[in-house]
């Protein structure tokens, strides 16, 4: 069984617990209540290249990452830092995240929020919706053709944005075919879980020139943003290297700085 597998396992695990907890008309009826999502697309498109800042406690290639005590602090400093829009591992099992993690780091920031988790079932998403996100992943190669497609549209049809996320250029066609506008290209592959930033390079120039392109994956530090930039992205999308760093808000701090450069290569839209 692949990684990608046995995550989606525990993953659906965990939602068949929820879902008898909340049943869907109920957190529908929460999605459709609580304060609309921000303006994700204008967030994106400010000058310069973003920073999409992380708060990742674990990991399935690293394990422990680092003693997140307060994940609103954590976020306040991205924030304070200049982080475009922050992302929230809420996935339980293999990276120690909670929806409780995402609930503090909403009361805490007024930028917009990633729900990061493996989203397979419409109910993720009117749950992410019902607790503030504004941003919901969809990974191309955990879904079949239709279900992306209905997700993404549900996705949308809630005010929200899907980051898409892609590892190959065929998973970017698939990714382009329903739709998407916001795609990621994430640099970590899902079987051997190596990283290979050079992913991105291969697969953005393809891409039509509207589309926001994110960087996801092995940024640890300017020169990983600069090369980023050069093969055409709108923003790095950074987990590891903000956690471990030390000093998260001063970590957040360099990228933006090398990101709103006038040296940094500028998105080609
Ligand atoms: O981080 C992992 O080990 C991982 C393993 C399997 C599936 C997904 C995984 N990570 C999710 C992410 O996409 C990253 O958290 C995100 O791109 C940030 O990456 P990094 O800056 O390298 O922590």
């Amino acid at each position: 069984m692949s990684v990608l597998e046995s995550i989606l396992d525990g993953v659906r695990a965990d939602l068949a617990e929820r879902e008898s907890a909340v049943p869907f008309e109920e957190i529908k009826r929460r999605s459709l209540e609580v304060a609309p999502p921000k303006d994700v697309k204008s967030a994106m498109l400010a000058p310069g290249v973003g920073v999409i800042a992380e708060v990742k406690r674990r990991s399935p290639s690293k394990g422990e990452l680092a003693e997140i005590a307060d994940p609103a602090e954590l976020a306040s400093s991205y924030a304070a830092a200049g982080a475009r829009a922050i992302s929230v591992l809420t996935e339980r099992r293999r990276f120690g995240g909670s929806l409780e993690d995402f609930d503090a780091v909403r009361a805490a920031v007024d930028v917009p929020l990633l729900r990061k988790d493996f989203i397979v079932s419409t109910y993720q998403v009117h749950e992410a919706r019902a607790h503030g996100a504004d941003i919901v992943l969809l990974i191309v190669a955990a879904l079949d053709q239709n279900t992306l497609s209905a997700l993404l549209d549900r996705v949308e049809s809630l005010g929200m944005m899907a980051l898409v996320e892609v590892h190959t250029a065929e998973e970017a066609d698939r990714a382009l075919e329903a739709g998407a506008s916001l795609v990621g290209i994430n640099a970590r592959d899902l079987h051997t879980l190596e990283v290979n930033r050079e992913v991105f390079g291969r697969i953005a120039p393809g891409m039509p020139a509207d589309v926001l392109k994110v960087a996801e994956s092995g940024v640890r530090g300017p020169s990983d943003l600069m090369a980023y930039a050069g093969a055409g992205a709108d923003a790095v999308l950074v987990g590891e290297g903000l956690v471990v760093s030390g000093d998260p808000r001063a970590a957040v701090t360099q990228l933006v700085t090398a990101g709103s450069h006038p040296a940094c290569p500028r998105p080609s839209r």
